[in-house]
């Protein structure tokens, strides 16, 4: 693959807690403007994936290499100056602060902007997100819709090329979820790459271009979404006999 057309590239990368080792060798790139989902049963070590190319954890070994720069020395601020934002699986905004002031600090900060541009971006960002008439409420008293909003509306002012999403859709209603799911497509006429894991599938099968599996840390396949639902490996990890397995090592 053209290296200056691929937004995302890991490569053989691990990552063990003790002796579980919750990453092995896993590799795979991602275009620039594409879409990549990550499915995989719980433990499979999604998030893991997630903290090792964000910065907030160190890897054992291999290579990620983001929007042209190898970025394993980087701490999560750089990576962010880079171009590179999250969502968390569980928003966790400044409950005090107005979801105007939680956004403007991402601008400032993950931005590296004076005040003066970080208010203009904290503002596009809300607006992008349908925040704007909620954006003097306390975050703490935001409905999880909105607070899944505001996830986003945070990594959006940090001005991303590449942005990860960790199950954003979980534990919205159907309608939510299709909202959800309207902003993120509309995300991806700006050219954005996304890479998002989803336990709600027919949300993300709605976005993704490809979709990867992870199961025990490992890649088990990557393809397109109609492919993948009808891979019997990737359905044997979901009603095989390892789930049984899997279920007594994650709980
Ligand atoms: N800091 C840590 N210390 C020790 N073990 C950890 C740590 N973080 C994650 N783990 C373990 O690593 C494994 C993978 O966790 P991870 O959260 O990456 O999985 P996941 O695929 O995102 O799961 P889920 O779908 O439930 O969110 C789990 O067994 C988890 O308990």
């Amino acid at each position: 693959m053209d290296q200056s057309a691929t937004a995302l590239s890991v490569s053989g990368l691990s990552k063990s807690f003790g002796a579980l080792a919750v990453t092995q060798d896993v590799t795979f790139q991602v275009a620039s403007g594409a879409a990549l989902g990550i499915i995989g049963p719980n433990g499979a070590g999604k998030t893991t994936l997630f903290n090792l190319i964000c910065g907030t954890l160190r890897a054992n070994g291999g290579t990620i290499t983001a929007l042209g720069t190898d970025i394993g020395a980087m701490d999560a601020r750089r990576r962010c100056l880079l171009g590179l934002a999250r969502t968390f699986q569980v928003p966790q905004p400044f409950a005090g602060l107005t979801a105007y002031e939680n956004v403007l600090i991402a601008a400032a900060y993950g931005r590296g902007l004076s005040e003066h541009a970080a208010r203009r971006h904290a503002r596009a960002a809300l607006d992008q997100t349908g925040l704007d008439p909620r954006a003097n409420r306390l975050a703490g008293t935001l409905t999880l819709l909105d607070r899944k909003r505001l996830e986003l509306a945070r990594a959006l002012a940090t001005g991303p090329r590449l942005l990860l999403l960790d199950e954003i859709a979980g534990g919205l209603t159907e309608a939510e979820c299709h909202a959800l799911v309207a902003l993120i497509r509309e995300l991806r006429t700006t050219g954005t790459t996304i890479v998002w894991i989803e336990h709600v599938l027919h949300a993300l099968l709605a976005i993704v271009d490809e979709v990867l599996v992870l199961d025990f840390g490992k890649v088990i396949a990557k393809g397109a979404p109609d492919a993948i639902m009808r891979d019997p490996q990737v359905a044997a990890v979901y009603l095989g006999p390892d789930a049984d397995e899997r279920e007594a090592r994650h709980g």
